[in-house]
């Protein structure tokens, strides 16, 4: 094992908290007139007092010409409107109460109980990452076993289980790097930054296993630090990734993280591996290093999705160029049909704090106009003081942003060019139009997945209701942006499954249509359920309920 040695002391401690008065916080949240405002009780109309604290920010459009009180809330599924009145968020952009950028909860110290897990899923989670850097073996078996749990117990939601075999860093008093050839990857003037940048070392020396730095930037170096040798560790899969691996394969996870992925040949020596195992794990490359970029569109293809490992991102590429590779990935992702997760630092300051900063909420906001599937919370829910807060702060901004989204600037020019010509491609087009046209919510019917992914890189404006007859895809499609899959026997008969399925929708309440609605139901895909009856096909339904 590598050791770095700090040459004089490290200066300072990390940041304390930064004197923000949590005090002077209010609970409640501003938001637009035409938005799930509520109007205070008699009381306060009657006394006409306004109550409110210094420095609160008042949108006066939200008074009505009475001078009724408003009380404006956070966006919830029990508070929103079923029919979107507000024409200036277009016409395509009817309301969904259902959340459909999908949030990963990195499970770690804060959030690895029962308890824990449970309120997490309830309030906000779809996909438990694990970080295998931190913990062991044990530590994440009993996760998986309470996520698993969860979802044999849940009938309406399930979360999805995602491996992140990356590995980091440990310190005694010089600190010790777990990857063997740091030593000889580092030479004298290279800079290494721990967790980002927030730390720096200037390499000065080097034994044949230890690196002698100078602190550059100082702060208080903790256990499980990450660190960065600018571009001189390429890693590919190591030893230790592949028993990560293997032990993914054993609890069969959903979704491999998998790191420093230089080209695509790793990505497709770990499918091979995988299919192999016979064993159906979809891989999400992070990139997160400046080698990957240039083979970003074979990297891509290669995989099922992408991870912008924001972090390592930062540390190995000049800052600025963060932003503008995250909306490139997203891009390239969408329009090639495969997931796209943006992590890293979206809700830091909750790692301390009970509230987010307003950077970091624009930031979520960012990413999900910009079309991710998922956003990620790491330390925030990993170790954070305020886990559960935190992934109500990520569902309520990314649920009150997709309600300002319009349909129309949202589809990726060259989305489709992945499937050309196929004929689910041009159902799922289809299907899509008419969503949105009649502002209505999709069914399909899916074995593999394959149609309810397609639908969903369309980006709809309603949800898709994904009805699967197997659980692994159930899961695997909480991933998904807009997808709400759900569990559910399929019968040989076509209008009985077609029946069964809208009657759960109303029966469980997943719909937000009232009966007598319509619904698209899209029957198409790569495996087409009774294909004996029919083909393809889009229909338009009303929501009936049985008799
Ligand atoms: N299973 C775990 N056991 C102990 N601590 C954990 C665990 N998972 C996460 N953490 C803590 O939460 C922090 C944030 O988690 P995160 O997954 O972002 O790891 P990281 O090493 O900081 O970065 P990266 O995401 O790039 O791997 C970690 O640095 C670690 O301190
Ligand atoms: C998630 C991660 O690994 C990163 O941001 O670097």
């Amino acid at each position: 094992m590598a050791q770095v040695v700090a040459t004089r002391s490290i200066q300072g401690s990390m940041l304390s908290p930064n004197g923000r008065s949590l005090s002077t916080r209010s609970d409640k949240f501003l938001k637009p007139a035409s938005f799930a405002v509520k109007v205070l009780g008699n009381k306060a109309k009657r006394s006409g007092r306004v109550s409110l604290k210094s420095r609160r920010v008042v949108d006066t459009s939200v008074r009505s010409s009475s001078c009724v009180e408003t009380q404006v809330v956070p966006v919830s599924p029990e508070n929103m409107p079923n029919k979107f009145s507000d024409t200036s968020v277009g016409m395509w952009s009817k309301p969904t109460v259902r959340r459909k950028t999908k949030i990963v909860c990195t499970v770690g110290p804060s959030t690895n109980t029962r308890e824990m897990i449970w309120k997490l899923a309830e309030a906000a989670m779809n996909v438990a990452r694990m970080n295998m850097s931190h913990g062991d073996h044990a530590s994440h078996k009993k996760v998986i076993d309470l996520v698993k749990e969860y979802n044999a117990q849940s009938k309406d939601n399930a979360i999805a289980i995602m491996l992140d075999t990356k590995r980091g860093v440990s310190t005694p008093t010089c600190a010790s790097v777990n990857y063997d050839d740091f030593v000889n990857d580092v030479e004298a003037g290279d800079m290494l930054l721990v967790d980002g940048g927030m730390m720096s070392f200037m390499v000065k020396s080097k034994t044949k296993d230890s690196v002698k730095c100078e602190v550059v930037d100082g702060g208080e170096l903790k256990s499980r630090r990450h660190l960065n040798a600018e571009e001189k560790v390429q890693r590919y899969l190591q030893p230790l990734d592949w028993e990560d691996i293997k032990f993914g394969v054993e609890n069969k996870v959903d979704f491999y993280a998998v790191s420093i992925v230089k080209d695509a040949q790793v990505v497709q020596e770990l499918k091979n591996y995988l299919k192999g195992c016979g064993v159906d794990i979809h891989v999400i490359v992070k990139f997160e290093s400046a080698d990957s970029i240039p083979n970003l569109h074979s990297i891509i293809t290669a995989s099922d999705g992408a991870m912008v490992a924001r972090d390592d991102l930062g540390a190995k590429l000049p800052i600025e160029e963060v932003p503008i590779l995250q909306g490139k990935i997203i891009n390239l992702c969408r329009s090639m049909g495969k997931a796209v997760i943006v992590a890293t630092n979206m809700l830091e300051s909750m790692i301390v704090h009970p509230t987010p900063t307003r950077a970091e909420v624009s930031d979520i906001a960012i990413a999900v106009r910009e079309g991710a599937d998922a956003v990620m919370l790491s330390g925030e829910t990993a170790h954070g003081k305020f886990p559960l807060k935190a992934a109500g702060v990520m569902h309520t901004v990314a649920l009150r942003t997709e309600a300002t989204i319009t349909t129309s600037s949202e589809m990726p020019a060259n989305l489709g060019q992945a499937f050309k010509n196929h004929l689910s491609e041009m159902f799922a087009y289809h299907a899509t139009m008419m969503s949105n046209t009649l502002g209505i919510s999709t069914v399909v019917f899916t074995k593999t997945g394959f149609m309810a992914i397609l639908l969903s890189h369309y980006r709809p404006s309603g949800t898709i209701y994904a009805f699967t007859n197997e659980k692994k895809i159930q899961q695997r499609l909480a991933l998904y942006q807009g997808v709400c899959p759900i569990y559910m026997e399929f019968s040989g008969d076509a209008e009985e499954t077609f029946a069964n399925a809208l009657a759960t929708l109303l029966s469980r309440r997943f719909v937000v249509v009232g009966k007598g609605e319509e619904i698209v139901i899209v029957q198409s895909g790569s495996q087409p359920i009774w294909r004996s009856q029919s083909t393809h096909n889009i229909q338009v339904r009303k929501m009936q309920p049985r008799v």
